[in-house]
């Protein structure tokens, strides 16, 4: 997706003791008292956001209200999809970056030459629903998990402008599917996703079971997140970034191949509409220093940046100003 770090890379098993410090400091956000809270509880979970935004970029979020089944569903759906034969698949493979349904699978390699291995299947769904066509049924679990997880980045999208003072930006959502093989250290191949940001606003991640293998990079370390069950992670993009004139930055991270076990993972990120031009908000130009530290650019023009974009430097630091 974007920036690759040329960083030599260990291979983290999944099955690594996480350190508990590290475990403890991700912050929690309850969604349950976010949707029911009286003013004062409001103010005190909107700083808490905001907090966990600058400080760290991500969140995992509790009480969320999407029932199991349908987070299972969709996994087993998307499961189902990487399990078509090639011939049932190819439609999908290879589309340009903006096309409503792009899939890829196998090894890929980043301008630095780091390998790295993941089958996704990435779909636009709001405001206009997308579906491949196969399972018969993936259509139906996709628009119920849209809905509900857009509403979830809705109300935190809401909370996060009101951190800044900002009204919210959103309209645009897409889901991408991803799987990743097991692969034994033998293998030395280490990665299932290279270092990079995510471009929208804010992604929410939804992973099967216990296989671990998302990192973040928080102070200059990769630390590795083990979700909380039945949790959402949650994580600033790249335009949130741009909006916020740099005061939330977007989260730099990777995915690490487990040495055992196939690991599912369903993203679903909110942006604006893609013909929105974005650029930093007037109010949040005038705290940081007076600056824009972005210029504005459509959003559109940003994803192709990102795609093609020839640099070993990420979109963001090229546009900073
Ligand atoms: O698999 C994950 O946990 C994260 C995937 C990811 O970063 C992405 O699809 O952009
Ligand atoms: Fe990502």
């Amino acid at each position: 997706m974007a920036a690759s770090l040329s960083s030599s890379v260990t291979h983290i098993s999944a099955y690594v003791a996480v350190d508990a410090i590290i475990k403890e400091e991700i912050p929690v956000i309850d969604l349950s008292i976010l949707r029911n809270a009286t003013p004062n509880q409001r103010s005190q979970l909107i700083q808490e956001i905001g907090q966990a935004c600058k400080e760290w970029g991500c969140f995992s979020l509790i009480n969320h209200g999407v029932p199991e089944s349908l987070r299972t569903s969709m996994m087993e759906a998307f499961t189902e999809f990487f399990d078509l034969s090639e011939d049932e698949r190819k439609e999908y493979l290879g589309k340009r970056i903006l096309d409503p349904i792009r899939h890829e699978m196998g090894i890929s390699t980043t301008a630095e030459g780091e390998q790295y291995s993941r089958d996704f299947v990435r779909i636009f769904v709001h405001p206009a629903l997308h579906s491949p066509s196969k399972p018969l049924h993936f259509r139906a679990i996709l628009e119920e998990y849209a809905r509900q997880t857009r509403e979830i980045a809705n109300d935190l999208l809401t909370a996060i402008g009101e951190s800044l003072g900002l009204d919210e930006t959103n309209g645009h959502q897409i889901l991408v599917g991803n799987r990743y093989p097991p692969s034994p250290q033998a293998n030395q191949l280490a990665l299932g996703l290279s270092a990079h940001s995510d471009t929208p606003l804010l992604s929410v991640v939804m992973q099967k079971g216990s296989i671990h293998g998302l990192e973040v990079m928080h102070n200059g370390r990769w630390v590795p997140v083990q979700l909380i069950p039945g949790s959402f992670f949650i994580h600033t993009g790249d335009l949130l970034e741009i909006v916020s004139n740099g005061m939330y930055k977007s989260l730099l991270h990777r995915v690490m191949l487990d040495d055992r076990s196939t690991r599912i993972s369903v993203v679903t990120a909110m942006g604006p509409p893609v013909e929105n031009i974005v650029a930093p908000a007037p109010k949040l130009v005038e705290i940081v220093s007076n600056n824009s530290v972005f210029p504005s650019i459509k959003y559109m023009d940003y994803v192709e940046l990102v795609k093609y974009n020839p640099f070993g430097k990420s979109v963001l630091d090229l546009l900073r100003i």
